[in-house]
């Protein structure tokens, strides 16, 4: 072994938009070019970065395949300028009959190799088996004809799993995503062939914690073991979609980390370059006599071999990269930047002026305030930061966005309390007074006049006009109903009309409200105010928004912000008795808040039905409530459940969070017409009466 054996890699963050196939070559090339003028003889992107990850349904169309060629080919010529530089970038490949998920490695004007995916995803919101065959040929290579029309020079390329080794002796080996999450991740046969380097390309989204699983323990965990260097690239930013994906590129060897890129920041493309010895990783391996005897036993995987030579040759005494900390946030943390962040890519890539957000003074409301106010924060900070760095995401519909968190907010934040007869003063009050904290643009108005106009075309017909005094439950509903819905109306009027007053180009998004535990019962209006453009909080429950509101409570000091934390979530849409407010969320929906988030994280990911959140709930709650009680609180929910599911059906495209989100378009695929569950519902009757028995048998 030569002592030099020191190599320079560069992992990068892209934040690629689907089918943008100019702006993610773009994208890519940048990242290309910074690594090399870093040094750096490896960059490595991520999962399918050449067409964006979440293609979905468009990885039917053969445009997307197409389109995907013609980049690479790009890419390929490109490749010729930066010398022994090996480029591994993501896209489709057609094999035969089916669509593969592939890395394509990319060296001085030659595709080395193409690298299927053996491990597909299709947990969560994942769909890949949908679009994409698995590899199911193992460490095998076949060659590959490429189109001719694409113009490449080459006619044929090395296609399935194979090591790629330089002239200089660095080997790679590949794992696409999923395969670091699997059981068998292919990493364990690379590195008992003694392979040096680990490549894995990545589409991972945020969920809230789930940055602690794939930093520590799985990509620090498969060099902890095995040793080697592991690169890993993740996207970042929305991709055109409910997701997020929080990025984290990392160099890690041996079990350390030694450069990461930030989870939540918002520059479109982002580098960062380690050089490390490949000797240590020798003498790390050497070290576990266990390992070297597996070695000896493990299946000799193909090697192709490729004309490049990547090793440093800086002076001997440069400094190697040095080991750091892992960045890890709390899980309310990353509430405070991962919806803000989501909201910024969103926002500059819908190319609207700012947004919408009818205030209530409520919790809700107040929670997706603040997560704009932090997306002013973030956007300011980060160009307060890189004061010599020009960034797309730096912009707003071509202007450059200003320093000022307060004065950004004021720009784009136009929120408005739309008071009614129900209205109670300290939530105008609370609502003013938070506008004016976090610096947004407010009005207060007064929506009576438009709920009595549309009472009064109903009596031209019917001839009454429902009474919040009548013993029909269905006058009641319908008079709280239409006051939520003017809401909508006029939020969606004030969206698009507003700025022409303020002589502004453009139109708003609106914002929507509504968190997880409401929806999961139905406890709101079908099309009210709960129907907007883009929902920051929708796959978030009410106990965690509530951590989030208390979390920015202590950072920041807003007057009416603790009076919000402390209020009793109220929906105002009963009249006031002696100018107060007797309406209470928690009661009308027979469960608090709290219990909700429980149950919901039971239902889902807890996958429990009926009978079985009974039987789960009783070993947390008992004996604090009685098994008659437990089980009336999950028929309760069941029911409310069952009668409103078919609301999730229209909800407000949210920022995906949480395992435990109820969306149906994405995630939680289930019906809306539900039977009454009454033979569920019967079983745990008869649980209670047995469990009840046998406590009265045992306190005998
Ligand atoms: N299976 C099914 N499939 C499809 N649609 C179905 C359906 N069952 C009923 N529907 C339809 O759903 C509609 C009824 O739903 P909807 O109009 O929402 O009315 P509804 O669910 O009856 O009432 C709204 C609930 O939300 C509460 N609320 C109201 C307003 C604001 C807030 C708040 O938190 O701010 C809360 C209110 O106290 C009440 O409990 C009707 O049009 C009905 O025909
Ligand atoms: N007086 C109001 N002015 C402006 N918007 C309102 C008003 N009342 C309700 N809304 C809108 O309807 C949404 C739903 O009301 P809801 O009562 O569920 O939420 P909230 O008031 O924000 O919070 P909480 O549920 O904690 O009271 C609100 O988040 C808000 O966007
Ligand atoms: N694209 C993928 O293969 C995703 C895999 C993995 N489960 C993740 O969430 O990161």
């Amino acid at each position: 072994m030569a002592w030099n054996r020191r190599i320079n890699v560069a992992v990068c963050t892209v934040n690629n938009w689907v089918l943008d196939f100019v702006g993610n070559k773009e994208r890519i090339l940048k990242t290309c070019q910074e690594a090399y003028e870093n040094g750096a003889h490896v960059r490595l992107g991520p999962e399918l970065e050449i067409c964006g990850y979440g293609c979905s349904d468009h990885y039917f169309e053969l445009d997307t395949e197409w389109h995907s060629w013609e980049i690479l080919r790009e890419i390929v010529e490109e490749s010729i300028k930066l010398k022994d530089m090996l480029i591994v970038t993501g896209m489709p490949v057609r094999y035969k009959l089916g669509l593969y998920n592939c890395l394509v490695s990319v060296a001085n004007g030659k595709i080395i190799n193409i690298c299927p995916k053996i491990a597909l995803c299709d947990d969560d919101i994942y769909r890949e088996s949908r679009y994409f065959i698995s590899w199911k040929h193992g460490f095998k290579i076949v060659d590959y004809e490429l189109d001719p029309s694409y113009g490449f020079e080459q006619k044929t390329v090395p296609f399935g799993r194979t090591i790629i080794t330089s002239l200089d002796g660095v080997s790679f080996g590949f794992e696409i995503c999923e395969e670091l999450w699997t059981a068998k991740s292919p990493s364990v046969d690379y590195a008992l062939q003694g392979v040096d380097i680990i490549c894995n390309a990545s589409g991972s989204h945020h969920v809230l914690g789930k940055s602690h699983q794939r930093i520590n323990q799985l990509v620090l965990g498969a060099t902890r073991k095995l040793g080697g260097i592991y690169l890993y690239s993740n996207h970042r930013g929305c991709d055109g979609d409910r997701v997020y994906y929080d990025g984290m590129s990392s160099i890690v060897q041996n079990g350390k980390l030694y450069a990461q890129i930030n989870q939540f920041d918002i520059e479109e493309t982002c580098v960062v370059t380690s050089l490390l010895d490949l000797n240590d990783t020798t003498t790390f391996r050497a070290k576990i006599s266990s390992s070297c005897q597996e070695s000896s036993r493990s299946e000799m995987l193909p090697t192709i071999h490729f004309d490049a030579k990547l090793l440093d040759h800086s002076p001997p005494s440069t400094p190697l990269a040095k080991p750091i900390r892992t960045r890890q946030r709390s899980e309310v943390d990353e509430l405070c930047h991962g919806p803000p962040a989501w909201l910024w890519n969103y926002l500059r890539r819908s190319k609207a002026s700012g947004f919408f957000l009818p205030l209530s003074g409520g919790q809700d409301s107040t929670a997706v305030a603040l997560m704009v106010r932090l997306m002013c924060e973030k956007v300011t900070q980060a160009i307060r930061d890189n004061p010599d760095r020009d960034d797309p995401a730096y912009y707003l519909n071509g202007k450059k966005v200003g320093t000022d968190p307060g004065k950004l907010c004021n720009e784009i934040l136009y929120t408005c309390y739309m008071g009614s007869e129900n209205s109670s003063q300290e939530t105008r009050n609370a609502s003013a007074s938070l506008a004016d904290d976090i610096g947004a643009n407010h009005s207060s108005i007064l929506i009576d006049v438009a709920v009595r106009a549309i009472l009064t075309i109903f009596e031209t017909s019917f001839k009454f006009i429902p009474s919040f005094f009548s013993d029909d439950n269905r006058e009641i509903m319908s008079l709280q109903n239409v006051q939520a819905r003017i809401r909508m109306v006029l939020a969606y009027l004030y969206a698009q009309a507003s700025l022409i007053y303020y002589k502004k180009p453009g139109g708003l998004l609106v914002l929507g409200t509504s968190n997880v535990d409401e929806s999961l019962v139905g406890y709101l209006t079908k099309y009210d105010n709960s129907s907007a453009d883009i929902n920051p909080i929708g796959s978030i429950s009410k106990h965690d928004l509530r951590e989030f509101l208390s979390y920015v409570n202590e950072s920041h000091s807003f007057q009416h912000l603790q009076w919000i934390i402390d209020s009793i979530p109220t929906a105002e849409l009963r009249p006031l008795v002696e100018g107060k407010v007797v309406q209470s969320d928690e009661e009308e929906i027979g469960l608090t808040y709290n219990e909700l988030s429980v149950i919901g994280r039971l239902r889902r990911p807890g996958c429990r039905g009926p009978y079985g959140l009974f039987m789960r709930l009783i070993t947390c709650w008992y004996p604090q409530y009685t098994y008659a009680e437990i089980g009336e609180k999950v028929i309760r929910f069941y029911k409310r459940y069952a009668i409103n599911r078919h609301k999730a059906t229209i909800s407000t495209p949210a920022y995906h969070a949480n395992a435990y989100s109820n969306d149906d378009h994405r995630n939680d695929h289930r019906p809306f017409l539900y039977p009454d569950f009454e033979y569920q519902f019967n079983k745990i009757r008869k649980s209670v009466e047995e469990l009840t028995a046998d406590e009265k048998n045992t306190s005998h």
